[in-house]
């Protein structure tokens, strides 16, 4: 009988077995299950099968496998029909046996008990199933397993290769349920479910539970493993520590042990030193591996270093101050004498506070303020003033500051916090009374991260800053013993808040000879001794002082000077190391040597008249500028062209200057109708950097009525006003700094707003008298003043060469509008002797205080380098 054809008998029949009862295991079909049997009734039922010719049985499994001697009801009715594969016997009586399991069979009857159990069995056949959704399911449940297979690790290769190569769900699911199911129950259950699809279904869910458990376990097992690899590193590495600080003597105090003794030394107001035993507890308690430590640890050592007591003894005496100031710095007479007034005041409410016993935070009054271009020795003067207190000096710049944490500080949670620059400030002078300068202060910006200058606001407030709390620091320092110094290059770009609580004191800058006598007495001096040479090795003679001034700094303040001077010295070190006898003295010869070509020298002739040119004035941060304004004519159609970076109100300035010209064009003998012909220029050299301000509009005006009436502009005249469409003239800002800026380039006359009558006496008295000024109201004074008389003007009209439409009406050139040429027109020698006389004349009459410039004018009309932006005070 062949296999298939035993088979299918079986299927056939309803057969008496021997059955063999199973503790916690079930024999599936197509599967061999090892036995190791020892119960007398099992035995017998084994023996029995054996005398069989198919050696069968059916295999069933006890409910409870407690039970020694089951009883039919003690077995489960579903079992499996199984043939002995192998059989040994033991030395005790037991026997080992391999079973095959061949299909399901349910008992429906017992037929013996004794000696075993015998029963009636129906065979059932195996279902089949296929299709696509059997196949769908068997490669999922082989996915499943081998994924299993994987986690576990229960496996061999062959094992799941011979697993894996079961393509039906009859067979795949009987061997999944036999080899992957460990609980007894859920294997019979899946015995008894005959459908092949139900059960590969089951056994799908049942495999995934286990596939979560297992990776639940493996993550566990890998966390586990790994914080045991740390603690048991950081053991080690603390130990090898400890025998490495044993072994070198080191002291093994701890380190908060060292930070109580601190404290002890210091003494702190009683919150602060709370705060710091608090975060010394906390910093003992953490563990040694806490990344936190150190940020105690460093916040600590903040508190500890401020000065929250220390303070140095005041000295103020005011002829001690007057002669600190005096010694330090040259000229700046009234100056001193404000600041000597201010510390005079100031002295007096603190000595009142004291006798009232008033807060001292309350009586300190205003804040210092200097205000300047760079270079005139607003920082100089403040190194003084402490000097004079007998105080500690900090600078705190504050230029670009536009985080409100670079005041205040950062909060503690922020990564590499740390306090704000008053506080900074505050650690390193080490006392709590210093001079701060705060530099730039003018300079600050805000933006969305905060506003810095509500923070400086706070800081110089006397009402405030006794209790100024940083965001590092979270406790209150007090500030009202700090004197403060604000410095900065632009009055109205202070914000205005702080503004209103500043003394501000303006120093405009210095004039030649001022600038002379300081490289003279102070840079020269502190230069030589900054770089190792005695005054015997290099001298530098006034003329040639005057020299390097002149040709080779264009500024307000004396800051390039100083660094020509040290120019000068590091090639005189060089020569006297190359040459210890080196003797060097300075002459306007050799001078190019050591600074090379001289930077400012062209322009003698730019002060003479010339038409469609007039001399304006601004101001920048770097002080008062010369802003030349240039107009020419051209044939076209009445188009205004403006250039050189000018701003709105510039612009337009220029086109109310030219309604006022139409509407004057009778009294200037213009043609009413000059725009039909022509278009006009108007430019604004000066290194294309923007500007803007109304105070050109004279300045405007006037280049586009000479250009018009081909009359020059006297070449000595520099103008600053605004000017409104009736041609009437407002007053303007920085009148100072522009008078400076004239001076330096060699005007000797300055046209200026009648209402800016009062801020003549802010002028030093030496520029009063070398230059005349003259205050107007209206457009007409200024074309009185400045514009070349009328018959004077056929000669430049002979020497222009007929290149620029000329529109007076009484213009011989008027009609004939020869060439389209936009040249300048330039003098000829006869205009400018004719200027020369006419400037004697003015200043004859004018008054006796006007003086003709005793200072070489090699001064220029363009002045170079100016990089900051043209800024009209206003
Ligand atoms: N009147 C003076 N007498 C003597 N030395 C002066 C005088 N004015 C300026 N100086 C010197 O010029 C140099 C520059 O001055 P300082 O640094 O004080 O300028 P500043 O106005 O603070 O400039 P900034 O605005 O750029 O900070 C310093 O060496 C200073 O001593």
């Amino acid at each position: 009988m062949s296999e298939q054809e035993r088979q299918e008998n079986i299927e056939e029949t309803i057969e008496s077995y021997p059955l063999v009862a199973l503790k916690n295991i079930v024999a599936f079909p197509h599967n061999r299950h090892a036995l190791v049997i020892a119960r007398e009734k099992t035995v017998r039922a084994v023996e029995e099968a054996m005398l069989r010719s198919d050696r069968m049985l059916v295999a069933a499994t006890q409910r409870d496998a407690e039970i020694d001697d089951p009883e039919p009801k003690d077995i489960y009715t579903i079992g499996t029909l199984a043939e002995i594969s192998t059989m040994q016997r033991q030395q005790d009586g037991s026997m080992q046996v391999l079973l095959r399991g061949v299909r399901r069979a349910s008992v429906k009857d017992i037929q013996e008990t004794e000696p075993f159990l015998r029963v009636l069995a129906e065979i059932h056949p195996d279902e089949q199933a296929s299709g696509a959704q059997a196949d769908a399911l068997v490669r999922h449940a082989i996915g499943r397993f081998e994924q299993y297979a994987q986690l576990s690790r229960r496996f061999s290769v062959e094992d799941i290769n011979s697993i894996v190569a079961l393509k039906t769900a009859n067979r795949l699911s009987d061997t999944l349920a036999a080899h992957i199911v460990t609980d007894v129950q859920q294997q019979q259950e899946l015995l008894e479910t005959f459908d092949p699809l139900e059960r590969l279904e089951k056994i799908c869910v049942l495999i995934g539970n286990e596939i979560e458990i297992l990776e639940l376990e493996t993550t566990i097992r890998s966390r586990v493993r790994s914080q045991v690899d740390r603690t048991q590193k950081e053991f080690y590495l603390r130990e090898q520590l400890r025998a490495i600080q044993e072994e070198l003597g080191m002291d093994l105090t701890s380190e908060s042990d060292e930070l109580r003794k601190r404290l002890g030394e210091k003494q702190l107001p009683p919150e602060v030193a709370t705060k710091v035993r608090k975060e010394i507890d906390r910093l003992e308690r953490m563990p040694q591996q806490s990344a936190e430590i150190s940020v105690i640890r460093s916040y600590i050592d903040w508190v500890l270093a401020l000065p929250w007591n220390e303070r140095s003894q005041d000295t103020f005496n005011i002829e001690d101050t007057r002669r600190i100031l005096e010694e330090d710095h040259y000229g700046l007479e009234g100056i001193k004498e404000r600041i000597i007034e201010f510390l005079a005041v100031r002295q007096l409410r603190l000595q009142r506070a004291n006798r009232e016993g008033q807060p001292r935070s309350e009586s300190l009054g205003q804040i210092l303020c200097l205000i300047g271009p760079p270079g005139v020795g607003k920082t100089s003067l403040g190194y003084s003033i402490a000097k004079a207190l007998g105080r500690k000096f900090a600078r705190i710049s504050l230029g670009g500051v536009h985080d409100e944490a670079e005041i205040r500080g950062h909060r503690r949670t922020y990564v590499g916090a740390l306090p704000g620059r008053i506080i900074q400030s505050m650690k390193t002078v080490g006392v709590r009374n210093p001079v701060f300068l705060l530099d730039e202060i003018d300079k600050l910006s805000s933006e969305y991260r905060g506003d810095p200058s509500a923070a400086l606001l706070e800081v110089l407030d006397p009402q405030q800053n006794k209790s100024f709390v940083d965001h590092y620091l979270e406790l209150p320092f007090d500030l009202s013993e700090v004197f403060f110094i604000c410095t900065g290059n632009v009055k109205y770009q202070i914000p205005r808040p702080l503004a209103d609580r500043m003394d501000i004191i303006d120093l405009p800058g210095y004039m030649l000879d001022e600038k002379v006598n300081i490289g003279l007495q102070h840079l020269w001096p502190k230069v030589l001794r900054e770089h190792g040479l005695g005054s015997e090795q290099v001298r530098v003679p006034q003329p040639v002082m005057q020299h390097i001034v002149t040709d080779y700094t264009r500024e307000a303040g004396v800051r390039s000077l100083e660094r020509q001077l040290a120019t000068i010295c590091r090639k005189t070190a060089r020569r006297v190391l190359e040459k210890p006898n080196t003797r060097v003295r300075l002459t306007a010869h050799n001078l190019e040597q050591y600074l090379g070509m001289p930077r400012y020298t062209d322009v003698q002739l730019s002060h003479k008249p010339r038409i469609g040119s007039a001399m304006g004035l601004g101001v920048t941060e770097n002080g008062g500028v010369t802003l030349p304004v240039e107009v020419v004519t051209m044939v076209g159609k009445g188009d205004l062209l403006v250039t050189g970076q000018l701003g709105e109100v510039m612009r337009e300035s220029a086109i109310a200057a030219l309604s006022y010209i139409r509407t004057r064009a009778n009294e200037l003998k213009i043609d009413p109708n000059f725009q039909d012909a022509a278009d006009l220029h108007i430019h604004m050299p000066e290194n294309a950097m923007p500007k803007d301000g109304p105070s050109a509009g004279i300045t405007i005006a006037m280049a586009l009525v000479s250009a018009l009436t081909r009359r020059p502009v006297r070449g000595d005249v520099a103008m600053t006003g605004e000017v409104t469409l009736l041609g009437n003239v407002l007053g303007i800002g920085g009148l100072k700094e522009k008078v400076l800026a004239a001076q330096q380039a060699g005007f000797t006359h300055i046209i200026a707003p009648a209402e800016n009558k009062k801020d003549l006496t802010e002028i030093p008295a030496k520029i009063r008298q070398r230059i005349k000024f003259s205050l107007v109201e209206s457009m007409d004074e200024v074309i009185d003043i400045a514009l070349m008389p009328d018959e004077e003007n056929t000669e430049v009209r002979g020497g222009n060469g007929g290149e620029i439409v000329a529109l007076r009406r009484d213009s011989p050139l008027a009609s004939e509008n020869e060439s389209e040429g936009n040249k300048l027109m330039q003098t000829d020698k006869s205009v400018a002797q004719k200027q020369e006389k006419h400037a004697q004349e003015n200043a004859q009459e004018a008054s006796e205080s006007f003086i003709v410039p005793s200072e070489p004018s090699s001064s220029q009309l363009y002045p170079q380098a100016r990089s900051r932006r043209e800024e009209e005070r206003q």
